[in-house]
């Protein structure tokens, strides 16, 4: 018996520490948080086994480890987590959050974006190194004290491509180009019986995710390869599992697709470059039927002029603007349409306002302004987005300590917010005294209405940011009610915040809006099957994904179309 009595000492000699550790984690663990001092990081969260930390309680359910880690006596915070011996700053009450967005150390996502350009775009590493060397930050002037030459400014390059291409001047061409494929992608002359599909997000993949990349990519490169949208939602399919760095062997099919989309794109460039000439560009100097728009245009001239860069690389960053362009627009278009058609008596008020929004003289027969800042469409459209996107935003400060709220982030460690728990907390949102909880779909939260108190996105005397006080010109002259999502920030964050924001928001908002209002308008369409639960694999990488398929029936509306006089 004498190996019993050793096995049972063993055990206790291995698992009294683990405990004891465990216990003095838990004690400091609640006596900072009670006793937040001057310089406190956030109260390191208690876990059992030292270097594998957090770990699997993130894999598990993080979203449920999340809410437990980042909550303090039922209000949100902040706390420390090990994971895989690595330290992670997880802050979640909103004076961190708006803090992160505020602060000018924090400004460049190039942390977040070195990780997607390695794990889950394959960036070769000897590109990567002048992405990971660029500490010189995201503004015209580089960082005090950094000494990248102004050609190896990968992260200004880039992000002042973007802007100017998503939020500047390449805008409105996109927006326009956009809403004439849509409109053709949702032709009224679809759909002349009833028609059975097998899933609702297939077909958003299918009109909508191609309408997006055709307006920014242009027509030229699905031409030459037929299959790149099938090969592309297969490698979205995969990219939680590149995310998490499962190598080659443990998915050779899924990396053999990437390399695929990879080489279709460096062919598309070197046919691009061959036929393109500057007569080539459509009559607004944006677009071209080749490049598709200045952005991608301007991308290979500034790109590949950073050294170390090829064509390789650039088709990797490339796939990497494509999935974000993509991937969280298509799912948040499908249920922005989904809860139109599904929630009581929703399809009636939205086809009611589409009738006084409607304007002949453009692309897609509607007055895109005006839907885009209707009180109903945004109230669901910002609805759809606080239910659906929950993903993680990624900041590190790689010069100096920071202060966020009352916690210290210290130089180069890594926080992350989660969109998710604040879109989901019970103490911030309005949910008309229970009538609405916050994991439930209501299209009217995000309206005011001037005579009545408890409407409107917050829940009222909770001491949060402030209720807007409406005056004058705010004033909603109607009783529809006004949407607006001031006193939201660090609350409402499905794009993120501050400098590193989502380029994308406003293309996303008109395709979102749009697209749910075309097919309202023109079609009726019946799910076959209720929704489905979501899958657990995006958590933190956007908009959420049902983790079944969505049958549905599809029909247009003669009458409507008739009406409209578009047939
Ligand atoms: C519902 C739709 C969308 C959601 C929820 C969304 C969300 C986000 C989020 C959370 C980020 C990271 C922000 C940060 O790090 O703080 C991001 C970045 C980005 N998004 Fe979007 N996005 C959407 C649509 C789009 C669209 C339509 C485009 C392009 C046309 C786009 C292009 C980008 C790009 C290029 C970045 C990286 C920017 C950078 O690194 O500076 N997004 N998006």
């Amino acid at each position: 018996m004498s190996w019993l009595r050793g096995f049972a000492t063993a055990i206790l000699l291995s698992v009294v520490p683990i405990i004891f550790n465990y216990a003095f984690a838990w004690v400091a663990y609640h006596w900072q948080h009670r006793n937040v001092n001057e310089r406190q990081i956030p109260p390191g969260y208690p876990s059992f086994i030292p270097y594998l930390g957090s770990f699997l309680s993130l894999v598990w359910n993080g979203e449920q480890f999340l809410r437990r880690a980042t909550s303090y006596a039922g209000k949100l915070t902040a706390a420390r987590v090990t994971v895989l011996g690595t330290e992670v700053y997880l802050f979640q009450d909103y004076a961190s959050i708006r803090s992160i967005w505020k602060h000018q150390l924090l400004a460049s996502p190039m942390t977040a974006y070195v990780y997607t350009l390695k794990y889950i775009c394959g960036q070769d590493s000897e590109s990567l190194a002048i992405y990971r060397a660029d500490d010189s930050g995201p503004f015209p002037k580089p960082h005090p004290g950094t000494n990248v030459s102004p050609h190896n400014r990968v992260d200004y390059i880039t992000h002042a491509g973007l802007l100017r291409g998503l939020t500047g001047r390449g805008l409105a061409p996109t927006t326009t180009r956009l809403s004439s494929i849509l409109d053709k992608a949702c032709a009224p002359t679809l759909f002349e019986e009833w028609t059975e599909m097998p899933d609702l997000l297939q077909f958003f993949q299918r009109n909508i995710g191609t309408s997006i990349m055709q307006s920014l990519f242009g027509p030229t490169l699905l031409r030459l390869h037929p299959t790149f949208v099938d090969d592309f939602w297969e490698y979205e399919k995969n990219v939680p599992r590149f995310a998490w760095g499962l190598p080659s062997f443990m998915m050779p099919g899924a990396y053999r697709n990437r390399r695929k989309l990879i080489n279709q794109l460096t062919s598309w460039y070197a046919f691009a470059r061959r036929s393109f000439t500057e007569s080539s560009r459509d009559e607004d100097g944006d677009g071209d039927v080749f490049w598709g728009s200045e952005l991608m245009r301007s991308r290979q001239r500034d790109l590949l002029g950073v050294d170390g860069q090829s064509d390789e690389s650039l088709a990797s960053a490339d796939l990497g603007l494509i999935w974000a362009s993509v991937s969280n627009i298509v799912p948040s278009a499908m249920f922005n349409t989904f809860h139109i058609f599904n929630e009581p008596g929703l399809l009636a008020r939205v086809r009611n306002v589409l009738d006084q929004r409607r304007r002949s003289e453009s692309s897609s027969g509607f007055d895109i302004g005006k839907l885009v800042k209707d009180p109903l469409l945004s109230s669901i459209y910002a609805e759809t987005l606080r239910v659906y996107v929950k993903t993680y935003f990624v900041a590190s400060s790689p010069h100096e300590d920071v202060l966020l709220g009352k916690w210290w982030l210290p130089k180069g460690k890594v926080a992350l917010v989660n969109s998710g728990i604040s879109h989901m907390d019970e103490g911030f949102w309005n949910t008309k005294a229970g009538t609405y909880p916050v994991n439930k779909f209501w299209p009217d939260r995000f309206i005011t209405y001037a005579h009545d108190p408890s409407s409107g996105p917050t829940k009222p005397g909770t001491g949060q940011p402030k209720r807007r006080e409406m005056t004058g010109a705010d004033r909603p002259k109607t009783s529809e009610g006004s949407f607006d999502l001031d006193g939201l920030e660090g609350s409402w964050i499905p794009y993120g915040g501050g400098h590193a924001i989502c380029p994308g928001r406003f293309l996303a908002k008109t395709a979102i809006i749009l697209s749910g209002a075309l097919i309202a308008d023109r079609y009726d369409i019946e799910l076959l099957a209720p929704l489905p639960p979501m899958s657990s694999a995006k958590f933190g990488l956007g908009t959420q994904k049902p983790g079944d398929a969505m049958p549905f029936r599809v029909c247009r509306r003669a009458h409507k179309v008739a009406r409209a006089g578009r047939v």
